[in-house]
């Protein structure tokens, strides 16, 4: 940095408008303007060594305010406008001048001697006019004395202003100077520290704060600054080194905090910037993946498509919030994050639960309701009175709380359809959420949505499914639900049948409440037993017993067969089903209490008939015209049946009609024919045998199971209604234990065991032809089985056979085929009464079982039982277990009478 420099009296004055060039400042500038050019030609360009020229500012009126920028770039041409000062003598200039500037010129009395470092000319251009740039540094301020004109240009009488050499070694000894330079350093030291961090080019600077003298830092500062014309004047005025040094400290302060608020605001901007960018850059690039997959389905559309299906799913407000929310976090996530899916299905079925829409429940029409259920179900007189009851109490109170009807009875007597047919009857939308084998609570309630793959319970996925909140909602099967470790579904349901309890359903993974309110629920079960109470409490229980034969026929004529018919294409102008023919699949095909089994048999012959109209068709479209055509007379049954041996056998059809006949085969391979294409296929034996196979049961089945001694008939009840059951038991060499086989629960076993004991007891009584069989009674191991397959036992009604079965082991006499019995004994031999006594008779009925032993006091259960079916049934009551033994052997009762012991 230049030394103190030596001043000359009079300095070439260059104008600076609105300018300040302060000591130790650099600045370049073109001089275009002749006064300019002329003062640069004469005092710079042509001095061999050059010289100092003055810069003086000047500001015109309105510029005063308006800050320049001293020490960067190149300046305009500030000669340029000393050209329009008001003393230039030349007529040309004066003219610009009064056109370019009519206000007075204010020149400053200050200014700062310049040394130029650097000169260049530039082109002569055709008019004669040259520019020049000169790049000038300033060295020491001045005060001007007076100014003069020298030719186009000012020459000013001057007068140092700056101390000198001496002068300043002498000042930086004052404490005050020491002070404020110290303070000006660390002040200029904090804000290169932080232009460091911005830009790396400042190290200069902080070489700079090191070597150059404090009073030429403060001007360099100043110099570098952005700040107002009058700041910048007042800094050139402060000739007082501690005014200098505290003005040049306030400006670099204030710089400094400028820096810092600049650098808060654009981190923030930068922040939010940088966030956005960054996050449209990876839609971009997402989108330029989906386009090269050629999967263009965009997810932000997809996600306002879901808000405006959940807008209109009419969820309470509470639940919008929480809905909202969980859509607010979704629409934060990448669909590729984890949770992403979750979420959307959550949200998925906020919005496809039915919240508001229900299905309008038509005006309750009792006697159209009565109507529809006569003609969907045959019989069941009391139970479509009790649903007509039902209905007319929903018609004068539709809010009412009325119970929940619960049917229970074998399978196939028609539960589910009635309650579909309830809610025909109301015009509502039907459910069946079936609850067999639901032995986790989470199946009812769902799963916490924090597990992974959970899912809602079933009640919320049906209402999903039906999509109204108020279906007839079947729970099926509610007596299969079980407890375990998972917890007891059978409590979850407790809340649900509650009215009170179910207008705030809690769903698991739903967790927001559901009003399960509108939602009419039914229920079925095969057993009461199972239904824990409390549920049980919140039910009616509707029993629906099975069918006698005559019923199931009519069921078949009336119901079955012309729905078969229609399920498979057919009507009755194609297959006829004679009654006899019905009456014969329900004896020698089904033995069950309802009339699935029968429906299965039905459709079987359906089936087959269906492929050989198909085919007659085929070869013989005429087949639509042969409707009118008469049904085929019962005398050509026989014909047929010709015809059918003749396909079977393989000889030729006498009709010729062997070249287009394509023998259809039923479900067991068998080949059936006695259809022309003209008249309708009439089921006969020999079609029955043909498409069911040959007879399932025979009324003999009785007579050879008790063929040997050790073998009793039972009535039982099971899961699939009333049942007749053969008890087998034998003895072997063994410690005289007990062995029980078959699908058998507690009670049976116990039922087995007091047997066992009450034969034992007595065994002196029994006739008993040697004695090492009364060996055989107490040395040898009993083994006692229940067949009939898988069909789980349980309760206490076989008491009285298993009795039986022992006795008639160890008497060798055989039971009666004829003789079924049911009934619990006590181990003093009482008989007990046993529930399902319908059931059993009717089971008994369906055996062939021609008399039947009950306890005296199911006398009274016997008003269910159909007359018709008591009046072929010898019913023979009991009080005591020797009463059993004695209508159950033919010969009598084989125990011998005290009295003759
Ligand atoms: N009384 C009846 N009149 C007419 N059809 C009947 C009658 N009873 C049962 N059905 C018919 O028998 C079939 C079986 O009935 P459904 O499915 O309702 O039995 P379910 O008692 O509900 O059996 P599960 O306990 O196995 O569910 C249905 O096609 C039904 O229409």
């Amino acid at each position: 940095m230049a030394e103190p420099v030596e001043l000359p009296s009079r300095l070439a004055i260059l104008p600076f408008r609105n300018k300040v060039l302060l000591p130790g400042a650099i600045v370049r500038i073109r001089c275009t303007s002749p006064s300019s050019v002329k003062l640069v030609e004469q005092e710079l360009w042509q001095r061999e060594e050059r010289g100092l020229i003055g810069v003086l500012p000047v500001r015109d009126s309105e510029a005063a305010a308006v800050g320049t920028l001293l020490s960067q770039g190149v300046g305009g041409d500030p000669g340029y406008g000393s050209s329009k000062s008001p003393t230039t003598s030349s007529a040309e200039q004066q003219k610009q001048d009064s056109k370019n500037h009519q206000e007075p010129i204010h020149w400053h009395n200050r200014g700062v001697a310049a040394r130029a470092l650097h000169l260049s000319r530039g082109v002569e251009k055709p008019s004669g006019r040259v520019t020049y740039i000169v790049v000038l540094e300033g060295l020491c301020r001045f005060s001007v004395q007076d100014l003069s004109a020298r030719g186009t240009y000012h020459v000013a009488r001057i007068s140092r202003l700056d101390m000198t050499k001496a002068e300043l070694e002498q000042a930086e000894q004052d404490p005050d100077i020491i002070a404020l330079s110290r303070q000006f350093k660390a002040t200029a030291m904090e804000l290169i520290s932080v232009l460091e961090q911005k830009q790396k080019t400042v190290g200069r600077t902080k070489v700079l704060l090191e070597t150059v003298p404090v009073h030429r830092l403060a001007d360099i500062f100043v110099a570098s600054f952005e700040i107002s014309f009058e700041e910048q004047l007042s800094m050139l005025d402060s000739v007082d080194l501690k005014v200098r040094l505290s003005k040049a400290t306030e400006l670099v302060d204030r710089h400094l905090q400028s820096i810092l608020v600049a650098e808060k605001i654009t981190q923030k901007v930068e922040g939010q910037l940088s966030k956005s960018q960054k996050e449209y850059l990876l839609r971009q690039q997402m989108r330029a993946i989906k386009e090269e997959l050629g999967d263009n389905d965009d997810d932000e559309d997809d996600v306002a498509a879901l808000e405006r299906k959940m807008q209109s799913a009419g969820m309470p407000p509470n639940i919008w919030k929480h809905a909202q929310r969980e859509l607010r976090r979704l629409r934060k996530m990448q669909p590729q994050q984890p949770g992403y899916s979750s979420s959307r299905v959550y949200l998925e079925l906020l919005a496809d639960l039915p919240w508001q829409k229900v299905s309008e429940e038509r005006e309750l029409d009792l006697r159209a309701a009565k109507e529809s259920l006569d003609s969907d179900h045959y019989g069941l007189t009391k139970v479509k009175q009790r649903i007509i009851e039902y209905l007319a109490v929903r018609k004068l109170k539709p809010d009412a709380r009325g119970p929940v009807l619960c049917f229970v009875g074998p399978p196939g007597v028609g539960k589910t359809s009635l309650a579909s047919s309830i809610a025909s009857a109301l015009g509502r939308k039907f459910i069946r959420i079936s609850l067999g084998g639901v032995k986790d609570e989470a199946d009812i309630r769902g799963h916490r949505r924090t597990y992974i793959g959970s899912m809602p319970g079933r009640l919320i996925d049906g209402l999903k499914r039906v999509g109204v909140c108020n279906p007839v909602m079947l729970l099926d099967e509610i007596d299969k639900t079980g407890s375990d470790v998972r917890g007891d579904p059978a409590s979850a349901l407790l809340e649900v049948l509650d009215p009170e309890q179910n207008k705030s359903f809690n769903d698991h993974y739903l967790n927001v409440p559901f009003d399960l309110s509108k939602v009419i629920f039914v229920a079925t079960a095969n057993r009461v037993q199972p239904i824990p109470p409390p549920l049980l409490d919140r039910m009616e229980v509707i029993e629906l017993p099975g069918y006698t034969p005559e019923e199931k026929l009519k069921i078949s004529m009336k119901h079955l067969i012309p729905r078969v018919l229609d399920q498979h294409g057919l009507s009755s102008e194609f297959l006829k089903i004679p009654e006899g023919m019905v009456k014969l699949i329900i004896q020698r095909y089904t033995r069950e209490a309802g009339v699935r089994s029968l429906e299965r048999n039905l459709a079987a012959l359906a089936r087959a008939a269906a492929v050989r109209v198909a085919e007659q068709e085929r070869f013989s479209p005429a087949i639509q015209l042969s409707k009118g055509i008469q049904p085929m007379a019962a005398s050509t049954t026989a014909l047929l049946d010709t015809r059918l041996a003749g396909a079977g056998s393989g000889s030729s059809p006498s009709n010729g009609e062997v070249e287009m006949e394509v023998i259809p085969m039923d479900v067991s391979g068998q080949e059936i024919s006695n259809f022309d294409g003209g008249s309708p296929i009439v089921v006969d034996e020999t079609m029955l045998e043909k498409v069911l196979g040959p007879p399932r049961y025979d009324d003999n089945e009785a007579a050879e199971r008790v063929a040997t001694p050790g073998v009793s008939v039972g009535l039982v009840w099971t899961n699939f209604g009333g049942e007749v059951q053969f008890v087998e038991a034998t003895a072997m060499v063994g410690k005289g234990e007990l062995h029980l086989t078959g699908q058998l629960g507690d009670v049976i076993k116990e039922s087995a065991q007091i047997a066992l004991t009450w034969v034992r007891a007595r065994a002196s009584e029994l006739e008993i032809s040697s004695t090492s069989d009364k060996n055989l009674l107490e040395n040898r191991d009993i083994h006692i089985h229940f067949p009939a397959g898988a069909v789980p036992k349980d309760g206490p009604s076989a008491g009285v056979t298993l009795v039986t079965s022992l006795v008639s082991l160890f008497s060798k006499k055989k039971v009666r085929a004829d003789t079924a019995m049911t009934g619990e004994m006590t181990l003093r031999g009482l008989v007990l009464p046993v529930g399902g006594i319908k059931d059993k008779v009717l089971a008994a009925h369906r055996y062939g079982i021609k008399r039947v032993i009950l306890p005296e006091r199911n006398l009274k259960d016997l008003a269910e039982v159909p007359s018709n079916i008591l009046s072929g049934l010898e019913i023979l009551l009991v009080k005591r277990i020797e009463d059993v033994l004695e209508h159950a052997f033919e010969g009598g009762c084989p125990l011998r009478k005290r009295s003759k012991l």
